[in-house]
């Protein structure tokens, strides 16, 4: 279940025409994605810049007012040649439309699948992009910088909401939640400002497309954005971590640890600062998805329509870090 809102093809038509594209020859639903109704459009003669077949993403989630600042920064990689698909923008130069009631946003299709296997060459390939991203965008964290969106998932979102899933827990894990919530924010206030970017805010490897190419697998997409905000970079470096290098188990994969790691260094390598904070950081954001994904299951099933994920798999991840990082 992916399509939360159908759309015809001559519904697209007007939107196609608003950008002044080719006609749809076909539209089929996507599959994949929990969040948002996502599309492939087929024109029927291809678009100025040589695009056959468009993906249009309609927003579910009432997150209009955020989608300036996703635009600006898929503008900012994509004129920076970082494999993302730049969003289209019609001749008046806006790229946000309404369709159906939706806010709606229409991007080239990047070719490619996602990875199964985490390979060590896709672990350093993510992690080599991930560090471009965050090289490319350290001005989105400056105060005046004109679309501000802060990270909506930090300590602070932890602090006010995981109360609302404690209820949900045994006596041990209410009691690991919020003794880590309370070291987090010792640690943190500690430690001090981290460096800043724009961050993904999701870099899963199902938000990743890879092809094979004569010379060999290269990372041809990085999607959904809907995450990105203004935050720490271990933030974005530690949800990357824990989602390549992490089998369900919890157990924690060394090589491509190492792999990760040392290719997102090679770019932006750790102040003292994230060194100390790094162990504490793989943690937190465990622990955001743990929260998340029970929210997701015992607070807001219906609210979103949402697809609930396994929030037992983060829980194990934590559960990990807690034993091979202690305190
Ligand atoms: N530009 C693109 N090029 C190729 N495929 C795409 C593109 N955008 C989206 N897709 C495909 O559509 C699927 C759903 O898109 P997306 O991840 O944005 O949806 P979502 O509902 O926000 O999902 P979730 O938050 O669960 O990852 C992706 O998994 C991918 O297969
Ligand atoms: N990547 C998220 C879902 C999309 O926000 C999760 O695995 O819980």
């Amino acid at each position: 279940m992916a399509v939360f809102t159908p759309v015809s093809l001559d519904e697209i038509g007007t939107l196609l025409d608003d950008f002044a594209l080719p006609k749809a020859s076909a539209i089929e639903e996507v599959a994949a994605g929990t969040e948002n109704s996502t599309f492939f459009v087929t024109l029927e003669s291809p678009a100025p810049n040589g695009e056959e077949t468009l993906v249009l993403t309609l927003f579910e989630q009432g997150e209009a007012e955020d989608l300036p600042f996703v635009i600006a920064l898929l503008d900012r990689l994509d004129a920076q040649g970082l494999p993302v698909p730049g969003p289209l923008h019609d001749p008046q130069g806006e790229a946000l439309h309404t369709l159906k009631g939706r806010p709606a946003l229409l991007f080239p299709r990047l070719p490619g699948e996602h990875p199964n296997t985490p390979a060590l060459d896709f672990c350093q390939q993510a992690a080599d992009y991930l560090a471009r991203q965050h090289q490319a965008t350290a001005d989105f964290a400056d105060k005046d910088f004109p679309y501000p969106r802060p990270n909506a998932r930090d300590l602070n979102w932890l602090e006010q909401t995981h109360e609302q899933v404690l209820p949900f827990l045994s006596m041990g894990l209410k009691d690991m939640m919020q003794g880590e919530i309370t070291r987090y924010r010792e640690v943190f206030d500690r430690i001090g400002p981290l460096p800043q970017a724009a961050l993904h805010g999701d870099l899963f490897r199902d938000n990743t497309l890879f092809r094979s190419l004569p010379s060999g697998r290269r990372l041809t997409g990085v999607i959904d954005f809907y995450n990105g905000c203004v935050g720490e970079r271990l933030f974005d470096l530690a949800i990357l971590i824990n989602d390549w290098c992490v089998e369900d188990d919890g157990q924690l994969d060394q090589k491509r640890y190492d792999t990760m790691l040392a290719a997102y260094q090679a770019i932006c390598p750790f102040s003292p600062a994230e060194r100390e904070a790094w162990p504490w950081m793989l943690r937190m954001t465990a622990l955001r998805y743990w929260l998340s994904r029970l929210l997701v299951v015992h607070v807001e099933p219906q609210a979103h329509q949402r697809i609930a994920k396994d929030p037992e798999v983060y829980r194990r991840i934590l559960h990990h870090h807690i034993r091979h990082f202690g305190y």
